[in-house]
């Protein structure tokens, strides 16, 4: 079984072998995570020509040779020959992070589907099994957990910084961490006035603690 992580790429650069509609939608999952993109590919999808032409992504316009991978975090072989997808998983050193669009056993990692919401990330996978049901999953969550989790998010983000920096119980701090996750919380929608209101309850039990003795 895999291990879930999330990577960090901003400012890596990720390559992507191969410009057809797989190769579009893995460009994009990289640019939602601000890594520097390179498309090596001689045709390309008007979607990623339009990216190159608007420079949020490099492409160079050729059939891939291995010094394309130089300088690669994390490497994407999705183009429509089986053989070049292995030529670039054998071309990756051994610190390259690898994914082969065609071939689950050749992958360092499979690439989930994903819900974003601002902070929030939901990912599904299926290990392979079903890439539709994990396409599936993701449109089910994508009605639960709508567009209003992206503020939700930031407010979360916001107050745990007021918490950790007002508040030293631990015991307290966990409970209000809790009660603001708590989803009746989030539709009351009266968050910053609620968050006020718990603190300065949290204060006044801390006053009457410190007379009592
Ligand atoms: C989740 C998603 C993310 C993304 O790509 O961004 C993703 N595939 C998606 C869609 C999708 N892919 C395919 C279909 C057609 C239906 C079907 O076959 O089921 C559909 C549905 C559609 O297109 O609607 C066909 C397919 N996929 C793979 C193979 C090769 C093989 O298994 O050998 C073949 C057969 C090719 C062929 O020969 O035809 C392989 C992989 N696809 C993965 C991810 C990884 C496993 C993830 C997991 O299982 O959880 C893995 C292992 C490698 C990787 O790509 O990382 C994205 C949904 C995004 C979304 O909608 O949210
Ligand atoms: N993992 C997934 O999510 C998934 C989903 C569907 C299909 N697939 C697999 O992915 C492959 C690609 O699918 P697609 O629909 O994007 O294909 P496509 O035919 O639309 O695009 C193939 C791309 O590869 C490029 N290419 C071919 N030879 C190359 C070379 N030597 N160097 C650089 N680029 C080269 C082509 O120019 C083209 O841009 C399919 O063959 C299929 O096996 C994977």
């Amino acid at each position: 079984m895999g291990y879930p992580i999330v990577l960090h790429l901003r400012g890596r650069r990720a390559v992507v072998v191969g410009g057809g509609k797989v190769a579009a939608r893995k460009v994009y999952g990289l640019l939602e995570a601000e890594a520097d993109v390179v498309v090596i590919a001689p045709e390309a999808v008007p979607d990623i020509e339009a990216l190159a032409a608007k420079g949020e992504i490099v492409w160079r316009k050729k059939t891939f040779a291995e010094d394309d991978l130089a300088g690669a975090f994390l490497v994407i072989a999705a183009t429509n020959d089986r053989n070049v997808n292995e030529a670039v998983a054998q071309a990756a050193t051994p610190g390259q992070l690898v994914n082969v669009v065609d071939d689950p056993e050749r992958c360092d990692f499979h690439v989930p589907a994903v819900v974003r919401r601002g902070s929030l990330t939901i990912a599904v996978s299926t290990e392979g099994a079903s890439p539709a049901l994990a396409r599936r999953i993701r449109r089910e969550l994508e009605e639960q957990y709508g567009e209003e989790y992206g503020p939700y998010l930031q407010f979360l983000r916001k107050a745990r910084d007021i918490i950790l920096r007002e508040m030293a119980d631990d015991a307290a701090r966990k409970q209000l961490f809790r009660a603001l996750a708590a989803d009746s919380f989030r539709q009351r929608g009266r968050w910053d006035e609620e968050l006020a209101q718990l603190l300065a309850n949290e204060k006044e039990r801390n006053g009457e603690r410190g007379r009592e003795s």
